[in-house]
């Protein structure tokens, strides 16, 4: 155990660091030339993998033309060195970026018609390559193959076999290296976020279209880069090489390693290369091989080796000693000045196809006020948030934060504006931390370009640390700080929906919009809510809130809309609304003239129960 506390006190990137170096001095203590070509050929193999796992696995994209950005990569250097351009620095610059540039141009159209689109069109794209290099036979030598590819050199020097091995295991490390700074920075939590749901990436500031791209097109440089340490490898090119069955390979090494793993990628691509792409029998039937491994990796490990690694690091943590959290903080500190804004929605109409969900309905909330929006199911209230966040277009009427007009501007830049939301049913990401999801809230604040986290730079620097202590001081806001470390998704219903209030809040928000925040939560969770809203709106905050939890309604809302069949029928204080015929006779179904606040409650709650 003590040797694994040792091991767990190093920075995470050591280990896999370590490994690359063994692989890079295997050659110093003797190396056979069918085990260095299988050691390389599984190193370019990763980098493919790795290219998918990062579109598939961290942003949720489905697509398969890893296949053909690494034929893209490689018809490129071969062509390069037959032009005389052989060196190896020089063609692994113009592949990536080629590679990069195919997947940007295919991404764009697949992306855009959305759904499955991007599945498919990468999937014809590997269909084709075969086709587009006959097309250029003259070119690409067609159906023949490319031949007469030199040997690389780097700096004028021609690489030995053993050189050359040096350099693909170096471009692999590097890759890797560049993908885990990826990963663990702001734009990789931002992919876990597209994937659970781009409704909640929009609600945080995230640009759908460009994240979803962004994913699919980084993913296609390190097949470029693949292509082109595959080209000087082998010194010709067949279409072949270039098959479906590569594709399959490539998607049964990511499920296999755990295709939301950035080291995964190397596992699934050393169990495929090295252990049945030995046996010329397997060759034959590489299809089938291929699909059973995609149900052993898809539904006997879920999430792959990657996983069962994961799991296995947990119990030997446990093990350790070294899972213990801190305990909860009892006191959590006064919340800052926020500087809320009045959201004023006037006249709004919204109609699907022939059903008028809203028509001309008209709320304010103001700063430092907590506003309700209420009604029975089915009156309109989460189409009005919908409409606030930008996720519906209005058919009539404006909605304006601080004056600034929110109702034709895109879900993301509605976040941007100001508007932070919590959804009915918590929306996390999977794979992140508390203090990672609590972060991710701060998307669409300053930003660090991709550059900059890759290289680890300064502004990179000052962002995260930014991120982290703002995460850090809306945690113990709301008494989470001593859960920074768990694993968002394992949390009680409770406190996932206090994690979202506090994702929501970490952006300093000028309007709060919280939907059915109670929901599910027991008395002292609706307690606590209770009060962080109240010391949200006694700090400034405008929060407009949508509920069923009608006690917590009275108690709280300084002003009530009530919503039915799409039209607001009342609003005012809970002393007005507690009384107002017509809101009785809606949710209860009755007449009644002297109804007292508890009954009302009461009743109304039951009928709430009863849904
Ligand atoms: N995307 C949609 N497509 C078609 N109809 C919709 C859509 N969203 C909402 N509606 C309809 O609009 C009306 C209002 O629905 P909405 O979900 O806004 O009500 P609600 O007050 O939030 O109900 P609940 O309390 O059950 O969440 C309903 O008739 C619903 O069927």
């Amino acid at each position: 155990m003590v040797v694994w506390r040792t091991l767990r006190a190093a920075p995470s990137w050591v280990p896999p660091l370590l490994i690359g170096v063994v692989v890079l001095v295997l050659p110093g203590i003797g190396l056979d030339f069918a085990t260095s070509r299988q050691i390389q050929l599984t190193c370019i193999l990763a980098l493919i993998v790795s290219g998918l796992n990062l579109s598939l696995g961290y942003a949720g994209q489905l697509a398969l033309g890893q296949a053909a950005m690494y034929a893209a990569g490689a018809y490129t250097a071969g062509l390069m060195s037959i032009a005389g351009y052989t060196d190896i620095l020089l063609q692994l610059l113009v592949a990536g970026l080629v590679a990069l540039a195919v997947g940007v141009l295919t991404g764009i159209p697949g992306l855009r018609l959305g759904s499955w689109s991007l599945a498919m069109t990468s999937f014809f794209l590997v269909l084709l390559v075969p086709d587009v290099l006959s097309v250029f036979e003259n070119v690409t030598g067609g159906h023949s193959g490319l031949s007469g590819i030199a040997g690389a050199t780097l700096f004028g020097s021609v690489l030995d076999p053993n050189s050359f091995y040096i350099v693909i295991v170096i471009v692999a490390i590097l890759w890797f290296a560049v993908l885990r700074n990826i990963v663990v920075s702001r734009h990789g939590v931002a992919f876990r976020v597209l994937k659970q749901s781009p409704v909640l990436a929009s609600s945080v500031g995230i640009s759908v279209f460009r994240m979803k791209l962004l994913g699919y097109a980084l993913g296609a440089f390190p097949a470029g880069l693949a292509g082109a340490l595959f080209a000087n490898l082998d010194g010709y090119l067949s279409p072949e090489t270039f098959s479906f069955t590569l594709a399959t390979s490539v998607l049964a090494a990511s499920i296999l390693g755990g295709s939301a793993s950035v080291y995964g990628a190397a596992v699934g691509a050393a169990i495929i290369q090295l252990g049945p792409n030995q046996s010329s029998a397997f060759q034959q039937y590489a299809l089938v091989f291929y699909g059973a491994f995609l149900i052993a990796g898809g539904v006997l490990l879920g999430g792959g080796f990657a996983q069962l690694f994961r799991r296995l690091v947990a119990r030997l943590d446990r093990a350790a000693g070294l899972d213990t959290q801190p305990t909860a903080s009892a006191v959590a500190p006064d919340i800052p000045a926020l500087h809320g804004a009045e959201l004023a929605v006037s006249g709004v109409a919204k109609a699907f196809g022939g059903n008028q969900a809203l028509r001309d309905v008209s709320i304010t909330a103001r700063p430092g006020r907590v506003t309700a929006l209420i009604g029975p199911n089915g009156s309109g209230k989460t189409t009005m948030l919908n409409m606030i966040c930008g996720f519906y277009r209005t058919d009539a009427g404006r909605i304006t934060v601080g004056g600034t007009q929110l109702q034709r501007l895109p879900a993301h830049h509605v976040a941007r504006a100001g508007v932070a939301r919590t959804f009915q049913t918590p929306n996390l990401p999977e794979g992140v931390s508390v203090l990672e999801a609590v972060a991710s809230g701060r998307c669409s604040t300053a930003r660090a370009s991709l550059l900059d986290a890759v290289l680890r730079l300064p502004r990179f620097r000052r962002v995260r640390d930014a991120d982290i202590a703002e995460a850090l001081r809306v945690l113990e806001l709301v008494g989470m700080t001593h859960l920074r470390d768990a694993e968002a998704v394992s949390l009680p219903l409770g406190m996932r929906r206090l994690l979202e209030v506090a994702r929501a809040l970490v952006t300093r928000p000028s309007v709060l919009l919280l939907d059915e925040a109670a929901s599910g939560l027991d008395e002292d969770e609706v307690d606590r809510l209770a009060e962080l809203i109240r010391r949200i709106r006694d700090a400034g905050g405008t929060v407009l809130l949508v509920e069923h939890n009608f006690r917590l309604i009275l108690a709280l809302a300084d002003e009530i809309f009530v919503l039915a069949h799409g039209q607001v029928i009342a609003s005012g204080p809970p002393e007005v609304i507690e009384r107002d015929p017509r809101v009785l006779s809606e949710y209860l179904g009755v007449r009644s003239d002297d109804a007292r606040l508890p009954e009302v409650a009461d009743a109304l709650e039951t009928k709430a129960g009863e849904r």
